[in-house]
């Protein structure tokens, strides 16, 4: 082999190396969100990585308290995190003026909440909630989609003179969607949008989802209990005790069925979790025996070599 000369070490050190999560529309990196109240301290977020390429629709799943709404609230720009990195769209979320946070609020991402009741003004129709954060934005140069067209794209169009009283909760959603994209964002991010609805409305309303994700190009994120909502998804992302655990991808396979393939998540520095049915059903405790092969890591229990090998 040969040793590389200093000349040699000093080019590849000035070659710039691409920082973590470069290309990514949505990045967070060692994400930290600590709550304090009346002295205690709650840990939401415990250093979460996560990377979004621009145009995905990605489901977000994971137990009650693991972080997902903490996780939604510093995107959608509500809150800020205690450390960490978090850009979307190029927009650094850590060093938001308050002027800055209003625009990313108005221009950059969209939000559906799972309370259809706080989506929509109840005194206005369909098609005057999905004007409206085009005329508070008074951007008038910017290109902002048409009402009745996004109406249209997300199955509703029937219902733009009605007012939300006059719709069903699975069509106010449908229309929820439509105000969040009135202002052309980048980012939609969803909290658990088909929560309060019946499977047939959950369905048409994930259904809108992925039309406007599909035709608009729009990176969307959606927080979800739903498995209708995340087997339908290209990938869903497990929470864990405010880290993210798991990810599990889906693709067709070669006879046209969905093949799903569940990967746990390597972090930057390599730490890796293993889940624990899976060292509870070997009794993995504290330490385990790492060997590296050709095409894969063996992970063994820590007992003596010789017994392995009786
Ligand atoms: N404003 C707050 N003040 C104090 N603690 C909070 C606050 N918001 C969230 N937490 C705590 O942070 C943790 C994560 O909460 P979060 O709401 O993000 O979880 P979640 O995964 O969205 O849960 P759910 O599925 O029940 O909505 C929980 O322990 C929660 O009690």
């Amino acid at each position: 082999m040969n040793t590389p000369t200093l000349s040699e070490l000093e080019a590849r050190a000035g070659k710039a190396q691409p920082a973590f999560g470069e290309s990514a529309h949505i990045l967070c990196d060692n994400l930290v969100r600590i709550y304090k109240t009346e002295g205690v301290e709650v840990v939401a977020l415990q250093g979460l990585d996560l990377l979004i390429e621009e145009g995905e629709l990605i489901a977000i799943v994971g137990a009650s308290g693991s972080g997902k709404s903490t996780l939604l609230n510093v995107l959608s720009g509500l809150d800020v995190p205690t450390a960490g990195l978090a850009r979307v769209a190029g927009t650094d979320l850590l060093a938001m003026s308050a002027k800055d946070r209003l625009r990313y609020r108005r221009e950059v991402v969209g939000f559906i909440w799972q309370q259809t009741a706080r989506n929509l003004l109840p005194y206005l129709t369909a098609r005057e909630n999905v004007e409206l954060p085009v005329r508070l934005a008074g951007v008038r140069d910017r290109k902002a989609a048409a009402a009745d067209d996004l109406l249209e794209l997300l199955g509703v169009g029937y219902c733009a003179d009605r007012r939300p009283a006059q719709m069903s909760g699975g069509e106010q959603q449908r229309v929820a969607i439509a105000v969040a994209l009135a202002n052309a964002p980048q980012v939609i991010l969803a909290d658990e949008p088909t929560g309060e609805l019946d499977s047939e409305n959950s369905e048409q309303v994930f259904a809108a989802l992925r039309r406007a994700n599909r035709e608009l190009g729009v990176t969307a994120v959606v927080v979800t209990h739903d498995p209708l909502v995340s087997e339908q998804v290209d990938r869903t992302v497990g929470i864990r005790d405010g880290r993210t655990s798991s990810e599990t991808l889906r693709r067709e396979g070669s006879d046209g069925g969905i093949i799903a393939e569940e990967y746990a998540v390597l972090d930057r520095v390599g730490r890796l979790q293993l889940p624990r049915d899976f060292t509870q059903a070997l009794n993995m405790e504290r330490r385990v025996r790492l060997e590296l092969e050709r095409d894969h890591i063996g992970v063994w229990p820590d007992r003596p070599r010789a017994e392995d090998e009786e």
